[in-house]
């Protein structure tokens, strides 16, 4: 599946055009992995670069793309699917010849035209096979990017050069890249990640018309149906985005549910069935998040005054939150961000909720 990992390349100036879950997940990547000097992020939201900044998930913040982006070496497109190609459109001017340009959006094909259209050769379409419900720059980490598949999807015009520049990048930040065309990604994503969510969305309706349901939904349900709390209009956005391959999936189900409430009178075939359901699940590839042990850490920009560090310990300490360890992580002119170590999983939420009360930034890092 991934080749071996080549002599690393390093980039002078990264642009990272939108700095939310993804977006600043790559720019953490690139800095512990230390393959970048300069990180800029371009972003419409004026909040959003604020958190990043004071995150360090990024150096520099910009609002509008312009002559600054010729000095970028790699610029990762990391926006909503829906506004992919204008926001292409308006960078490419700027591009420099020998950058190497990448997206991270979950559908290919409209992406992938546009940048052949617009002449930018040096653009490899990708898409990490990882994520959250939860979005913004706050719940990104270097982590949720280890160990996922990476799909790179070239075109035809994509020069061999570029393939094995962002090959190598995804190895880099820990990944595993798998290589297939746009369209064919299009297609299996409508399986394995839009369906899905349609499903998601059908099920939670059903439980939204009797709150005696909701009531009595346990951990199957709260399971199948996750991918329900994602963004509304991001989420729509993209599944309409590849509603042509998702409607050939959607038959597929309809037919496979048509086909489970036939065997509902055929217990020996429902048997079947739920055996293949068993056999299939049980031998998904594992995907460790992480090859480090697992550790509840939450990251709190602080401000240049004195006694933050006392200040977030009383905080927390009269929500009787445990304090495992402490690091500093950095330090800049207008402040700097410590590590907290929590004692359990459920203290992170929980701290970074008390502490955004008292106007501090945080970030999980999973
Ligand atoms: N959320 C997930 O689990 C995954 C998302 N993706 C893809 O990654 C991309 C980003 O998704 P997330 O990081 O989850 O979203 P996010 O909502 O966390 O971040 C998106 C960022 O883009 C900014 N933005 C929106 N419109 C913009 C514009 N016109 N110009 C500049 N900045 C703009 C927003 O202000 C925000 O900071 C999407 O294309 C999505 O399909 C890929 C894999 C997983
Ligand atoms: O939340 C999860 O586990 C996901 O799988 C999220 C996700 C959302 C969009 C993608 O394009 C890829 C992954």
């Amino acid at each position: 599946m991934s080749s071996p990992v080549l002599s690393p390349e390093t980039f002078e100036t990264v642009v990272v055009a939108g700095v939310g879950l993804i977006g600043g997940s790559v720019a953490l990547g690139l800095r512990e992995r230390m393959l970048s000097r300069h990180i800029i992020g371009l972003d419409a939201s004026a909040g959003a670069l604020e958190e990043a900044l004071a995150l360090g998930v990024i150096d520099e913040a910009r609002t509008a793309p312009g002559e600054w982006l010729r000095s970028a070496d790699l610029v990762v497109l990391a926006v909503p699917v829906k506004v992919l190609t204008s926001l292409a459109r308006s960078l490419a001017p700027y591009l420099a010849p020998g950058a190497l340009i990448t997206d991270v959006g979950s559908v290919k094909t409209g992406i992938a035209a546009e940048f052949e259209a617009l002449g930018v050769r040096a653009f490899v379409p990708g898409h990490p096979m990882t994520g959250s419900e939860r979005g913004g720059v706050a719940n990104a980490s270097a982590g949720l990017l280890e160990n996922a598949v990476w799909v790179l999807t070239p075109t035809e015009r994509t020069p061999l050069t570029a393939l094995s520049r962002m090959r190598r990048l995804v190895e880099q930040l820990g990944a595993a890249p798998v290589v297939m065309p746009p369209d064919a990604h299009d297609k299996l994503v409508a399986t394995v990640s839009h369906l899905p969510y349609l499903a998601s969305l059908a099920l939670t309706h059903m439980v939204a018309r009797d709150e005696r349901l909701s009531l009595l939904a346990a951990g199957g349900f709260r399971d199948l149906t996750r991918v329900a709390s994602g963004d509304p209009r991001m989420s729509r956005d993209m599944v309409v985005e590849n509603k042509v391959a998702l409607r050939e999936a959607l038959h597929s189900f309809s037919r496979q549910l048509a086909h489970l409430a036939d065997t509902l009178d055929d217990p020996e075939e429902l048997l079947l069935a739920a055996s293949e359901g068993k056999r299939t699940r049980d031998n998904l590839p594992v995907v460790k998040r992480s090859l480090l042990p697992p550790k509840y850490d939450l990251v709190v920009a602080v401000p240049d005054k004195p006694n933050q560090i006392g200040a977030i310990t009383r905080i927390l300490g009269e929500a009787s939150i445990n304090i495992k360890d402490i690091e500093v992580l950095a330090i800049r002119e207008h402040g700097g961000a410590i590590r907290l170590g929590l004692e359990e999983a459920g203290d992170v939420d929980r701290a970074a909720a008390l502490l955004r009360q008292e106007g501090y930034a945080t970030r999980n890092r999973g």
